[in-house]
């Protein structure tokens, strides 16, 4: 198996070093400093193409899962395309109205809906809400009723499967949090259907993310299908199946399948069935459209170590802390002769590292771009340290816009006060 050089063909070296799309990216660190999240639209409409083509004939709706990178940009992207949306959040709903998508085609996720979301939610007419446990039931239902309406539902059921990935993103598994155990979900039906504030509409599965393989989802798909089939024997027929997101992507080595692989033994169990088909991909749209550009602050050369502390941190790309997650560091512009560096941050942590021993040929002041970053990469920043966001570029042929500027330090701290004197 031959890989490509980097995991997303919209990166290339140029004569000006790496550029993505048209955009060298040095260009865009002397326009924007450092750090900056980089994001190719190319490569977006690639990922969302793929999707569309793999579904194309169906009647399918792919619903972002905002969660993954919520820019407006972004977001916007996908509204123009006719996406629709997963969000677990008001915010997130805020974000995706305020980027122009439809209410009516989001849906909903999340094990802990507050009051206020869901009326929030409710108000604007979204497609579905995914309901997660008994009492979120009857709280959408007193609250569907109090604002004299029928809110669509759907129960999002965890079929107990191993979805065969890190322990920390797994969810569709007995012990974890996420949706119904799968043997109370016909009666919690039942209940549902019987309620005047709600209206069945669709049943939601979702068991983990970065699946390097389709066979737990497929296997999840048949659990679904047969619950599904039950209801409608019982008189409950569902309009939709929404068989989440989850597909992963190539941070180093992995070889993920594309979006037609991943969906083909899922379809091969759907056929001749009358159902509409959610997902709620979200990595697998924007995971490898985008890159944390950085610029090297210093070179320490330690008893055993050499560190190149460089100016994003934890703050900014949390994974590699999290998750020990593997991505790719690269040169803008290679210096020199390689030697191996830490890649760490600035933070007052040891777990602030961004990786471990690469080879890299770099100097001080130059540029490393961190590749695989468009998901969960700005979502999962915080101001730890106080130190600003990073800013956010989307680049689209030759073209760079500025889609989030960088955090100002007053900003940081504009919503505290000092106490009375
Ligand atoms: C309910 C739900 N839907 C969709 C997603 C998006 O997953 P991914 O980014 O792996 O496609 C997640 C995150 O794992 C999720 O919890
Ligand atoms: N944040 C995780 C994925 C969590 C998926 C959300 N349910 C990651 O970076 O891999």
């Amino acid at each position: 198996m031959t890989h490509q050089l980097f995991p997303t063909a919209a990166l290339v070296r140029g004569p000006h070093g790496l550029a993505l799309e048209g955009v060298a990216l040095a260009d865009i660190a002397a326009h924007q400093g450092t750090p900056t999240f980089v994001y190719s639209l190319a490569e977006i409409r690639r990922a969302y193409g793929a999707w569309r083509d793999a579904l194309a004939g169906r009647d399918a709706l792919v619903c972002y899962a905002v969660k993954a990178n919520s820019n407006l940009g972004v977001l916007s992207a996908f509204a123009r395309m006719g996406a629709g949306f997963d969000i677990v959040s008001g915010g997130e709903l805020a974000r995706v109205l305020a980027a122009g998508g439809e209410a009516g085609k989001v849906v909903f996720s999340g094990v802990g809906k507050s009051e206020v979301e869901m009326r929030q939610t409710l108000s604007a007419g979204i497609g579905c809400f995914n309901i997660e446990s008994p009492s979120e039931v009857a709280r959408l239902d007193a609250i569907a009723r109090e604002l004299g309406t029928r809110a669509p539902v759907a129960l999002r059921v965890n079929p107990d499967v191993d979805a065969r990935t890190h322990p920390y993103i797994s969810t569709g598994l007995k012990n974890n949090k996420f949706g119904i155990a799968f043997d109370d979900a016909f009666d919690l039906y039942r209940d549902a259907a019987a309620r005047p504030g709600l209206r069945v509409v669709g049943i939601a599965c979702h068991i983990g993310s970065q699946l390097l393989d389709p066979t737990p989802m497929a296997d999840a798909t048949t659990k679904v299908l047969e619950l599904v089939d039950r209801l409608a024997a019982a008189g409950i027929a569902l309009e939709h199946i929404d068989l989440g997101g989850g597909v992963g992507i190539r941070y180093r080595d992995e070889t993920p399948p594309t979006i037609a692989e991943y969906l083909a033994p899922i379809l091969a169990r759907l056929e001749g069935r009358r159902e509409a088909l959610h997902f709620e991909p979200g990595r697998s749209l924007v995971g490898n459209a985008g890159v944390l550009l950085t610029r090297v602050e210093y070179l320490k050369h330690g008893e055993t170590m050499n560190f190149a502390v460089v100016d994003a941190a934890m703050n900014d790309l949390a994974r590699p802390a999290l998750y020990d997650a593997w991505h790719e560091v690269v040169e803008v512009a290679p210096h020199g002769e390689p030697q191996t560096y830490e890649v760490v941050g600035p933070i007052c942590e040891s777990g602030d590292f961004l990786a471990h021993e690469r080879p890299l040929a770099v100097a001080e002041g130059d540029l490393l771009a961190i590749l695989s970053a468009g998901a969960y990469g700005m979502t999962m920043s915080s101001n730890y340290n106080t130190r600003g966001r990073a800013a956010e570029v989307i680049v689209d042929g030759n073209a760079m816009h500025v889609v989030r500027e960088r955090e100002s330090v007053e900003s940081l701290f504009a919503l505290e006060s000092r106490l009375p004197e």
